[in-house]
């Protein structure tokens, strides 16, 4: 035998309904069973309200009922044959008349009692039971309806009464030997021995079950609703929870207990008590596996389920006074006890100096002017402070049964919280050893249970959530590169990136799940682009709440650049190419510099020089290990060099600009190479990293943008006006093949001061070779002093730019791993 049980939701209209006769079909087959309906769903609440409405004078209550009839007389004329419907219909309509005549007395005496509001509430179930009966009759079952109010007895606690189960048994077993054929049971409802109608409260349809389920002996409770089980945790703020196949009765408690609404733990007793095993299963999907909960020995994962309580209050009570005296936790509790608190949390350290105490923040004052008033006068004395209480907290937990025989839960569950910045104010674990429960702000709090999630179950594999913006050249590439490589970063390293955000300078789009990396739309194209807006794109990416989340700025825009400090302050990591930042004040890089380390983020732009190259990295590695750079000497730009080079074989020196543009190595306007800003900036930014105290004011620049052509708007006409200077850049070239020389782009720093200009160098110069979009930087210092240290190859375009901002990327997995 089993019970079966389908919630409000599962029989809430005509097409649930024929979905949830598809199952009872299949079941058929399958055994003996009965089965317990709750009322169609959402009628209850709508009574209960209507009662409410007709105590406080309100006669629209008159409508919601009308209403409700309705939708009842509606489900059986779409149903039923018309000539089977009038008996129907007419117990329907005396159910309405009954609570017609019931508010109307209500709404003439203004009062209601929990005795009538059970009574009030006892209608939903009885009408849908009812109905169902018939309707299931009609599918070819032998359908026997049963009022549960015959078989279940209760106390007189309306509104929440407590079962005689000895009686209930009995009457239960009686009533099944008596009626063959298939009971269709009434949920939430009872009696009293005097026959007034009770209920059980919440979830009381489930109890009901459970109630069948230990009197019948059933082999198995199926509890059908409308969702698949018990998730790892909450979708709605972890994405990529997923449903717990099995769990233990004590495991499930725990997790119903943190507001995992799936199933009440007081509902599953009954069949706890008896080892029934119970399934959570889906009206909608019934094909998917559920929930088990049963006895079995736990296995498999070291933690079932993450949850969490929101919008709570912690407060402490401390002070010298408490320290060795008998009797103060006894008053902290008793005074909370007196106030009617609920206590979620304790923690007290073994110092006794303070008791931290987590309560619902609705109850937070109550709880300190309760706990204070109890110790006026050892506030008074000064043996104790007044009671402090921290506001939007809230409390994440990892619950399971394995802990009990494997060390390491907490220290997995602490390193993720830390490891993502999130500061934890109180800590709780019972020796029962079923559950870990840490107070965090509730800012925190998606982050927390989405590092949490990572951290437990997703196949220890680190997953970073990245933000984009500017999908240009470099953008565009590093997602294609993303892309291919993601299923062997997955396979070998554990590691699995995400993009959640994109953004161009007109549109942003975000996506929940991630974008699909291989067919990922421009911004503009995707399902919900929006105008782009910086403001909102941060706001945005703060909300998704992610773990390890990473912004990478792919743009040359100084008003990203300008938004980079409150990201780090929302403590996350910034990867880019983007040189604007570092480049700008000395103070604002210094700022950045402190604010990643203080956040405990990265912050990373190995790009800004030489692209992909690794010279910001080997530059840090020089100065952690205590070298002293004396002289940088080095040609930084790809685009540059190339044109410089190039423009030695004949062609004219406006056209290698262009080419050099559509081979991605300029920046988006080619002016900024030409007129050697970029480089100006690449060399202030090595100066930085030396350790130098360089302002841009310190570099003397050699611009190679002809003076008509700076103002110019558009790329396109200055491209037209750069050809008619084509000669003058001719003869530089002249004079230079001329003593045998080549002619390079190049920066010096010596002594504080840095110079960027073209130069004409001889064969014995390690310049004089560079080809195509070369960079070369020597780096002379105490160390590599006879003999500079070397670092030379492409220095642009967009693979080997997009490489060196996706191997930042893989070593912020590398860092928060
Ligand atoms: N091209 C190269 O070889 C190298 C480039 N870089 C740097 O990479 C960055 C990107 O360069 P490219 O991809 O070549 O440029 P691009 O012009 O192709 O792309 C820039 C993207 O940023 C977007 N954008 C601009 N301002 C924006 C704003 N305020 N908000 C949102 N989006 C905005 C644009 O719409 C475009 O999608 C630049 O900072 C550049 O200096 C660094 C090393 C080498
Ligand atoms: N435009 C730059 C590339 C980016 O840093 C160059 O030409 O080197
Ligand atoms: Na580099």
């Amino acid at each position: 035998m089993k019970i079966i049980k389908f919630g409000g939701s599962s029989v809430a209209n005509q097409t649930n309904i024929k979905k949830v006769f598809e199952i009872l079909h299949q079941k058929n087959s399958q055994g003996d069973f009965a089965v317990v309906f709750s009322a169609f769903g959402g009628v209850t609440e709508v009574l209960l309200q209507s009662a409410q409405k007709a105590k406080t004078g309100d006669k629209t209550y008159l409508d919601d009922i009308k209403f409700q009839e309705e939708r009842h007389f509606e489900i059986v004329k779409t149903m039923m044959p018309v000539q089977l419907q009038s008996p129907v219909l007419t117990y329907i309509k005396l159910r309405f008349n009954e609570l017609e005549d019931l508010f109307h007395g209500i709404f003439l005496i203004k009062e209601c009692s929990p005795r009538t509001l059970d009574y009030v509430g006892s209608f939903g179930e009885r009408l849908s039971a009812y109905i169902l009966t018939e309707l299931l009759k009609l599918e070819g079952f032998p359908a026997v309806y049963l009022d549960a109010r015959k078989v279940i007895r209760t106390n007189d606690r309306f509104g929440n009464a407590k079962v005689d189960f000895s009686i209930s048994n009995d009457l239960i077993q009686d009533f099944f030997h008596q009626n063959p054929g298939l009971k269709v049971i009434t949920g939430f409802i009872a009696s009293t021995e005097k026959g007034e109608t009770t209920t059980l409260g919440r979830s009381g349809s489930d109890y009901t079950a459970a109630i069948f389920a230990s009197a019948l002996n059933a082999d198995a409770l199926e509890i059908w609703t409308d969702v698949s089980g018990v998730m790892t945790s909450d979708p709605r703020l972890v994405y990529s929870a997923f449903t717990i196949p099995q769990l233990s009765y004590s495991e499930a408690m725990e997790l119903s207990h943190f507001g995992a609404k799936v199933i009440f733990p007081a509902t599953m007793q009954p069949a706890m008590k008896k080892g029934i095993p119970v399934y959570i299963k889906n009206t909608f999907e019934p094909e998917d596996v559920g929930t088990l909960i049963n006895n079995d020995p736990p296995n498999g994962k070291l933690i079932k389920g993450i949850s969490s309580i929101s919008d709570i209050s912690l407060l402490n009570i401390q002070g010298a006074g408490l320290i060795e005296v008998v009797g103060v936790s006894r008053r902290v509790f008793g005074s909370l006890a007196e106030a009617s608190v609920n206590v979620i949390l304790i923690s007290q350290a073994s110092s006794e100096h303070s008791i931290c105490v987590a309560v619902r923040s609705t109850e937070a004052f109550l709880a300190k002017e309760a706990i204070e008033k109890e110790f006026l006068y050892e506030i008074k004395n000064g043996e104790m402070d007044l009671v402090q209480v921290m506001k939007d907290m809230a409390v994440v937990a990892a619950v399971g049964e394995n802990m009990k025989r494997n060390p390491g839960a907490s220290g997995r569950m602490f390193q993720a919280l830390g490891q993502n910045n999130v500061n934890v104010f109180a800590i709780a674990q019972g020796s029962s050893e079923l559950n870990i429960s840490a107070v965090v702000s509730k800012a925190d709090l998606q982050k927390a249970l989405n590092a949490l999630h990572e951290a437990f179950f997703l196949s220890d594999n680190k997953v970073l959530h990245l933000f984009l913006v500017g999908v240009g050249l470099i953008g565009k590439a590093l997602i294609k590169m993303i892309a291919i490589q993601s299923e062997k970063l997955q396979r070998d390293n554990d590691l699995d990136i995400q993009i959640h955000g994109i953004a161009n300078s007109r549109y942003m789009a975000f996506h929940e799940d991630g974008f699909d990396l291989s067919n990922c739309p421009a911004p503009e194209d995707a399902s919900d682009a929006q105008k782009m807006n910086l403001d909102k794109f941060i706001s945005q990416m703060d909300e998704m709440n992610f773990s390890n989340t990473v912004f990478v700025d792919c743009t040359a825009s100084q008003d990203v650049a300008e938004i980079y400090e409150r990201v780090l302050e929302a403590k996350i990591a910034i990867v880019t190419p983007n040189k604007k930042a570092n480049s700008g004040s000395l103070e604002k890089y210094r700022e950045l510099k402190r604010l990643a380390y203080k956040r405990g983020v990265k912050f990373l732009y190995e790009t800004n020089v030489a692209a992909g190259l690794p010279v910001i990295s080997t530059l840090q590695d020089l100065m952690l290990s205590g070298d002293k750079v004396i002289r940088i000497e080095a040609v930084l730009s790809g685009s540059m060099n190339y044109i410089f080079s190039e423009f030695e074989n004949g062609l004219p020196f406006s056209e290698v600009v262009k080419q050099a543009k559509e081979k991605g190595y300029t920046e988006p306007d080619p002016r900024d190479d030409l007129s050697g800003m970029d480089v100006g900036r690449k060399i202030l930014i090595l100066g930085r990293e030396a350790e130098q105290e360089l302002h841009f004011e310190d570099i003397s620049i050699q611009s190679m943008v002809p003076e008509d052509c700076v103002d110019i708007k558009d790329v396109q006409e200055f491209f037209d006006k750069l050809k008619t200077h084509d000669k003058e850049f001719e003869k530089l070239l002249e004079e230079a093949k001329q003593k045998g020389e080549k002619l390079r782009f190049m920066a010096t720093l010596e002594n504080g001061k840095a110079k960027v200009g073209l130069n004409s160098l001889d064969s014995s110069h390690p310049f004089y070779t560079l080809k195509g979009s070369d960079n070369m930087i020597l780096f002379t210092t105490e160390r590599y002093h006879d003999f500079p240290m070397i670092i030379r190859g492409p220095g642009a375009g967009a693979d080997v730019t997009a490489a060196g901002v996706f191997a930042d990327v893989i070593r912020l997995g590398n860092f928060s791993r």
